[in-house]
């Protein structure tokens, strides 16, 4: 049994390959040739289920389990934005800098230096035994600027509760033990174990 990522996000895939260690994880672009996964549901939660049901129902092994990961910024004094938008934030074909740079533009135009802001993760989890899904969370301060090149997408601009530094500046020690993503996989494993 191995754990296929239905992800493209190269950061992602480092993190969970670099997080799990109990099992065999695999980017499911090792397995079938990368495709297209249109984003069409409204939470982080139906996301997640849309990208592992898509790259489940593509799998010649049905003994693996598929993992997926819907993600993103959410600015509640701006009204929750870019929230589950943030692959998305500066255009439909946005790169990371892109997005980055323009939440940063718009704290300035709001006149924010600095203002509350969280992840949200959800994991979702596809196998011949059902579907599940899980969250994580991380909150902490979006700055007006990008400081620091360790993680990615707008790890640059956000500061952790608790820290001074962004986790662009911060070792990535800091998101394996309190990120959204790492919160989520906790409650994964939880399920995972109960699979084998
Ligand atoms: O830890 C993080 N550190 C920085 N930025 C992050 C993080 N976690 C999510 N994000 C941002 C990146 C992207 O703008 C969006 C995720 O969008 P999301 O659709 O889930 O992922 P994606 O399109 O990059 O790859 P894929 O859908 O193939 O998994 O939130
Ligand atoms: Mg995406």
């Amino acid at each position: 049994m191995r754990i296929i990522l239905a992800t493209s996000n190269q950061g992602k895939v480092k993190e969970f390959q670099s997080w799990i260690s109990e099992y065999e994880v695999v980017a499911y672009s090792d397995v079938m040739p990368a495709f297209e996964i249109d984003e069409t549901g409204l939470t982080f939660k139906e996301n997640a289920l849309i990208k592992a049901r898509a790259v489940y129902e593509k799998l010649e092994r049905k003994d693996d389990i598929v993992l997926s990961d819907d993600s993103g910024i959410s600015v509640p004094s701006l009204g929750g934005i870019p929230g589950i938008y943030s692959a998305r934030y500066a255009g439909i074909n946005a790169n990371a800098k892109e997005n980055l740079t323009k939440l940063i533009a718009t704290l300035k135009e709001n006149g924010l230096a600095k203002t509350p802001a969280f992840y949200t993760a959800a994991i979702a989890l596809v196998c011949a035994k059902g579907e599940f899904c899980v969250h994580g969370w991380m909150h902490g301060e979006a700055i007006a600027e990008a400081r620091g090149n360790n993680g990615f997408g707008y790890d640059p601009m956000f500061v952790p509760c608790g820290f001074e530094q962004t986790l662009g500046e911060l070792d990535e020690s800091v998101k394996k033990a309190f990120s959204h993503r790492a919160r989520a996989l906790e409650l994964a494993y939880i399920v995972l174990k109960s699979l084998k």
